[in-house]
Protein backbone atom coordinates (compact mmCIF):
# COMPACT_ATOMS: atom_id res chain seq x y z
CA UNK A 1 0.00 0.00 0.00
CA UNK A 2 1.30 3.38 -0.63
CA UNK A 3 -0.25 6.59 1.29
CA UNK A 4 -2.86 5.69 3.41
CA UNK A 5 -5.73 8.63 4.66
CA UNK A 6 -7.32 7.09 7.65
CA UNK A 7 -10.65 8.92 9.41
CA UNK A 8 -9.30 12.21 7.24
CA UNK A 9 -11.23 15.49 7.55
CA UNK A 10 -10.62 18.84 6.11
CA UNK A 11 -12.61 21.71 5.24
CA UNK A 12 -11.25 25.26 4.09
CA UNK A 13 -11.80 28.09 6.76
CA UNK A 14 -14.26 29.67 4.99
CA UNK A 15 -15.54 26.57 2.41
CA UNK A 16 -16.68 23.60 2.45
CA UNK A 17 -16.34 20.43 4.16
CA UNK A 18 -14.42 18.40 1.52
CA UNK A 19 -13.50 14.89 2.93
CA UNK A 20 -15.27 13.96 6.21
CA UNK A 21 -13.90 10.64 8.00
CA UNK A 22 -12.56 9.83 4.49
CA UNK A 23 -10.72 5.81 5.22
CA UNK A 24 -9.07 5.13 2.05
CA UNK A 25 -5.21 3.54 1.23
CA UNK A 26 -3.82 4.08 -2.41
CA UNK A 27 -2.43 1.87 -3.89
CA UNK A 28 1.37 1.22 -4.71
CA UNK A 29 2.12 1.65 -8.96
CA UNK A 30 1.19 4.20 -11.30
CA UNK A 31 -2.32 5.56 -9.91
CA UNK A 32 -4.48 7.93 -11.44
CA UNK A 33 -7.25 9.96 -9.75
CA UNK A 34 -10.62 11.05 -11.74
CA UNK A 35 -13.13 12.86 -10.37
CA UNK A 36 -15.85 16.41 -11.44
CA UNK A 37 -14.02 19.60 -10.62
CA UNK A 38 -14.66 20.14 -7.03
CA UNK A 39 -14.71 16.75 -6.07
CA UNK A 40 -11.52 17.45 -3.85
CA UNK A 41 -8.51 16.35 -5.88
CA UNK A 42 -6.72 19.05 -5.13
CA UNK A 43 -6.63 19.23 -1.40
CA UNK A 44 -6.83 15.36 -1.36
CA UNK A 45 -3.18 15.57 -3.07
CA UNK A 46 -2.23 18.65 -1.15
CA UNK A 47 -3.01 16.40 2.26
CA UNK A 48 -0.89 13.55 1.28
CA UNK A 49 1.76 16.42 0.36
CA UNK A 50 1.66 17.31 3.71
CA UNK A 51 0.83 21.07 2.60
CA UNK A 52 -2.51 20.76 4.43
CA UNK A 53 -3.01 19.51 7.46
CA UNK A 54 -6.32 17.21 8.21
CA UNK A 55 -8.50 18.46 10.89
CA UNK A 56 -9.14 15.42 12.12
CA UNK A 57 -7.79 11.90 11.23
CA UNK A 58 -4.40 10.74 9.88
CA UNK A 59 -2.23 10.34 6.53
CA UNK A 60 0.71 8.41 6.45
CA UNK A 61 3.51 7.16 4.08
CA UNK A 62 6.20 4.53 4.44
CA UNK A 63 5.64 4.68 8.13
CA UNK A 64 5.74 8.04 8.91
CA UNK A 65 2.88 10.21 9.95
CA UNK A 66 3.74 13.72 9.20
CA UNK A 67 1.66 15.03 12.16
CA UNK A 68 3.72 13.20 14.68
CA UNK A 69 6.06 15.54 15.92
CA UNK A 70 9.91 14.90 14.14
CA UNK A 71 8.36 13.16 11.29
CA UNK A 72 7.32 15.84 9.14
CA UNK A 73 10.77 16.62 7.38
CA UNK A 74 11.97 12.70 6.92
CA UNK A 75 7.67 12.44 5.44
CA UNK A 76 8.51 15.14 2.77
CA UNK A 77 11.95 14.24 2.03
CA UNK A 78 9.81 11.10 0.65
CA UNK A 79 7.24 12.84 -1.13
CA UNK A 80 7.19 14.97 -4.19
CA UNK A 81 4.11 16.76 -4.91
CA UNK A 82 3.96 19.24 -8.00
CA UNK A 83 0.67 21.60 -6.83
CA UNK A 84 -2.34 22.41 -9.63
CA UNK A 85 -0.70 25.86 -9.91
CA UNK A 86 2.82 26.68 -10.55
CA UNK A 87 4.10 29.88 -10.05
CA UNK A 88 6.96 30.97 -11.33
CA UNK A 89 10.29 32.39 -8.58
CA UNK A 90 10.22 36.36 -9.41
CA UNK A 91 14.17 36.25 -10.54
CA UNK A 92 15.00 32.88 -10.87
CA UNK A 93 15.86 30.93 -13.83
CA UNK A 94 14.32 27.37 -14.81
CA UNK A 95 17.66 25.44 -12.85
CA UNK A 96 17.60 27.94 -9.88
CA UNK A 97 13.62 27.43 -9.96
CA UNK A 98 14.66 23.57 -9.84
CA UNK A 99 18.22 23.06 -7.63
CA UNK A 100 15.81 25.22 -5.15
CA UNK A 101 13.11 22.80 -4.61
CA UNK A 102 15.94 20.04 -4.42
CA UNK A 103 17.78 22.15 -1.53
CA UNK A 104 13.87 22.80 0.14
CA UNK A 105 13.96 18.58 0.47
CA UNK A 106 17.30 18.52 2.09
CA UNK A 107 19.59 18.09 -1.13
CA UNK A 108 23.20 20.28 -0.61
CA UNK A 109 23.22 23.02 -2.90
CA UNK A 110 26.15 21.20 -4.83
CA UNK A 111 23.61 18.34 -5.57
CA UNK A 112 20.74 20.32 -6.24
CA UNK A 113 22.66 22.34 -8.64
CA UNK A 114 23.54 19.11 -10.63
CA UNK A 115 20.29 17.50 -10.08
CA UNK A 116 18.25 20.43 -11.44
CA UNK A 117 19.86 20.00 -14.85
CA UNK A 118 19.18 16.22 -14.99
CA UNK A 119 15.50 16.92 -14.21
CA UNK A 120 15.45 19.59 -16.65
CA UNK A 121 16.76 17.27 -19.68
CA UNK A 122 14.32 14.08 -18.45
CA UNK A 123 11.15 16.64 -19.11
CA UNK A 124 12.94 17.93 -22.02
CA UNK A 125 13.42 21.83 -20.64
CA UNK A 126 17.57 21.53 -20.97
CA UNK A 127 18.18 24.37 -23.42
CA UNK A 128 15.84 26.38 -21.24
CA UNK A 129 17.74 25.76 -17.92
CA UNK A 130 19.25 29.05 -17.92
CA UNK A 131 15.84 31.52 -18.91
CA UNK A 132 14.03 32.89 -16.29
CA UNK A 133 10.92 30.93 -15.65
CA UNK A 134 8.58 33.45 -15.60
CA UNK A 135 9.25 33.87 -19.32
CA UNK A 136 7.70 30.53 -20.12
CA UNK A 137 4.48 29.09 -21.31
CA UNK A 138 2.28 27.82 -19.17
CA UNK A 139 2.85 24.08 -20.48
CA UNK A 140 6.62 24.64 -19.99
CA UNK A 141 6.32 25.88 -16.48
CA UNK A 142 3.99 23.16 -15.71
CA UNK A 143 6.89 20.94 -17.09
CA UNK A 144 9.78 23.12 -14.68
CA UNK A 145 6.65 22.19 -11.89
CA UNK A 146 7.19 17.91 -12.91
CA UNK A 147 11.05 18.69 -12.86
CA UNK A 148 10.88 20.14 -9.70
CA UNK A 149 9.63 16.68 -7.99
CA UNK A 150 12.17 14.44 -10.19
CA UNK A 151 14.96 16.49 -8.73
CA UNK A 152 15.24 14.57 -5.82
CA UNK A 153 14.41 10.91 -5.09
CA UNK A 154 11.12 10.29 -3.80
CA UNK A 155 9.33 7.65 -3.00
CA UNK A 156 6.05 9.02 -3.51
CA UNK A 157 5.09 11.51 -6.29
CA UNK A 158 2.13 13.14 -6.66
CA UNK A 159 1.41 15.37 -9.43
CA UNK A 160 -1.80 17.68 -9.70
CA UNK A 161 -3.01 18.04 -13.35
CA UNK A 162 0.43 17.38 -14.80
CA UNK A 163 -0.59 17.10 -18.72
CA UNK A 164 -2.99 20.35 -18.10
CA UNK A 165 -2.00 22.43 -21.53
CA UNK A 166 0.97 20.13 -22.65
CA UNK A 167 0.90 19.39 -26.53
CA UNK A 168 0.91 16.09 -27.69
CA UNK A 169 4.69 15.55 -28.09
CA UNK A 170 4.82 16.53 -24.40
CA UNK A 171 2.45 14.36 -23.21
CA UNK A 172 4.89 11.46 -25.04
CA UNK A 173 7.41 12.60 -23.20
CA UNK A 174 4.92 12.70 -19.53
CA UNK A 175 4.45 8.91 -20.25
CA UNK A 176 7.66 8.20 -20.67
CA UNK A 177 8.41 10.12 -17.24
CA UNK A 178 5.86 8.38 -15.30
CA UNK A 179 6.98 5.19 -16.41
CA UNK A 180 10.49 5.78 -15.19
CA UNK A 181 9.50 7.51 -12.15
CA UNK A 182 7.42 4.60 -11.28
CA UNK A 183 10.40 2.23 -10.96
CA UNK A 184 11.43 3.88 -7.39
CA UNK A 185 8.60 5.51 -6.70
CA UNK A 186 4.35 5.20 -6.17
CA UNK A 187 3.20 7.73 -8.79
CA UNK A 188 -0.38 9.65 -8.24
CA UNK A 189 -1.71 11.58 -10.51
CA UNK A 190 -4.84 13.58 -11.01
CA UNK A 191 -6.27 14.65 -14.45
CA UNK A 192 -9.32 15.12 -16.52
CA UNK A 193 -7.57 13.78 -19.62
CA UNK A 194 -8.35 10.01 -19.85
CA UNK A 195 -7.32 8.88 -23.67
CA UNK A 196 -3.64 7.17 -22.61
CA UNK A 197 -4.96 5.93 -19.16
CA UNK A 198 -4.72 2.69 -19.93
CA UNK A 199 -0.66 2.91 -21.38
CA UNK A 200 -0.26 5.45 -18.68
CA UNK A 201 -1.37 3.75 -15.53
CA UNK A 202 -1.86 0.69 -13.07
CA UNK A 203 -5.06 1.84 -10.99
CA UNK A 204 -7.78 4.02 -11.14
CA UNK A 205 -9.22 5.89 -8.19
CA UNK A 206 -12.54 8.13 -8.90
CA UNK A 207 -13.26 10.70 -6.74
CA UNK A 208 -16.35 11.82 -5.98
CA UNK A 209 -17.62 14.75 -3.34
CA UNK A 210 -14.91 13.74 -0.81
CA UNK A 211 -16.06 10.27 -1.30
CA UNK A 212 -14.44 7.35 -2.92
CA UNK A 213 -16.51 5.89 -5.83
CA UNK A 214 -13.99 3.44 -7.14
CA UNK A 215 -10.86 1.97 -6.70
CA UNK A 216 -9.70 -0.96 -8.87
CA UNK A 217 -7.42 -1.72 -11.58
CA UNK A 218 -7.68 -0.22 -15.15
CA UNK A 219 -9.12 -3.42 -16.17
CA UNK A 220 -11.57 -3.40 -13.54
CA UNK A 221 -12.19 0.21 -14.80
CA UNK A 222 -12.04 -0.79 -18.43
CA UNK A 223 -15.28 -2.95 -17.16
CA UNK A 224 -17.80 -0.81 -15.81
CA UNK A 225 -18.00 0.57 -19.55
CA UNK A 226 -21.29 -0.36 -20.25
CA UNK A 227 -20.78 -2.66 -23.42
CA UNK A 228 -22.62 0.01 -26.22
CA UNK A 229 -19.86 2.38 -25.39
CA UNK A 230 -17.60 3.17 -28.52
CA UNK A 231 -13.98 1.54 -27.82
CA UNK A 232 -12.14 5.02 -28.07
CA UNK A 233 -14.20 6.34 -25.27
CA UNK A 234 -14.66 3.12 -22.97
CA UNK A 235 -12.86 5.66 -19.97
CA UNK A 236 -15.83 8.05 -20.38
CA UNK A 237 -17.98 5.45 -20.50
CA UNK A 238 -16.34 3.99 -16.86
CA UNK A 239 -16.40 7.42 -15.56
CA UNK A 240 -20.17 7.88 -16.19
CA UNK A 241 -21.16 4.22 -15.09
CA UNK A 242 -19.31 4.93 -11.62
CA UNK A 243 -20.49 8.24 -11.11
CA UNK A 244 -23.76 7.09 -11.55
CA UNK A 245 -23.71 8.70 -15.26
CA UNK A 246 -25.06 11.92 -13.99
CA UNK A 247 -21.88 13.75 -13.72
CA UNK A 248 -20.27 15.38 -16.12
CA UNK A 249 -16.05 16.13 -16.79
N1 LIG B 1 -8.73 27.80 -0.68
C1 LIG B 1 -10.00 27.40 -0.64
N2 LIG B 1 -10.91 28.02 0.15
C2 LIG B 1 -12.20 27.61 0.20
N3 LIG B 1 -12.69 26.57 -0.50
C3 LIG B 1 -11.83 25.90 -1.30
C4 LIG B 1 -10.46 26.28 -1.42
N4 LIG B 1 -9.85 25.44 -2.31
C5 LIG B 1 -10.82 24.58 -2.71
N5 LIG B 1 -12.00 24.86 -2.12
C6 LIG B 1 -13.25 24.10 -2.29
O1 LIG B 1 -13.01 22.76 -1.89
C7 LIG B 1 -13.69 21.85 -2.76
C8 LIG B 1 -12.67 20.85 -3.33
O2 LIG B 1 -11.77 21.56 -4.18
P1 LIG B 1 -10.53 20.86 -4.88
O3 LIG B 1 -9.75 21.94 -5.54
O4 LIG B 1 -9.84 19.98 -3.91
O5 LIG B 1 -11.27 19.96 -6.00
P2 LIG B 1 -10.69 19.27 -7.31
O6 LIG B 1 -11.31 17.91 -7.36
O7 LIG B 1 -9.22 19.33 -7.34
O8 LIG B 1 -11.30 20.17 -8.47
P3 LIG B 1 -10.75 20.50 -9.97
O9 LIG B 1 -10.91 19.26 -10.77
O10 LIG B 1 -11.68 21.58 -10.42
O11 LIG B 1 -9.33 20.97 -9.86
C9 LIG B 1 -14.41 22.69 -3.79
O12 LIG B 1 -15.74 22.84 -3.39
C10 LIG B 1 -13.68 24.03 -3.75
O13 LIG B 1 -14.56 25.06 -4.08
Amino acid sequence: MSVAFATCTYRYRRGPVVLDGLSFGFPSGRTVLLGPNGAGKTTLLAIAASALQPRAGTVAFAGLDPAIRGQLRAYRRQVGWMPQHIAPVPGMTCREQVAYAGWLKGMTRREAWGAAVEALGRVGLAKKADQRASALSGGQLRRVGVAQTLVHDSRLVLLDEPTAGLDPAQRGVFRKVVEQLSESADVIVSTHQTEDLSEVYDHVVVLSEGTIRFSGTVKEFHARAPADTASGRWAEGAYAAVLGGGEAW
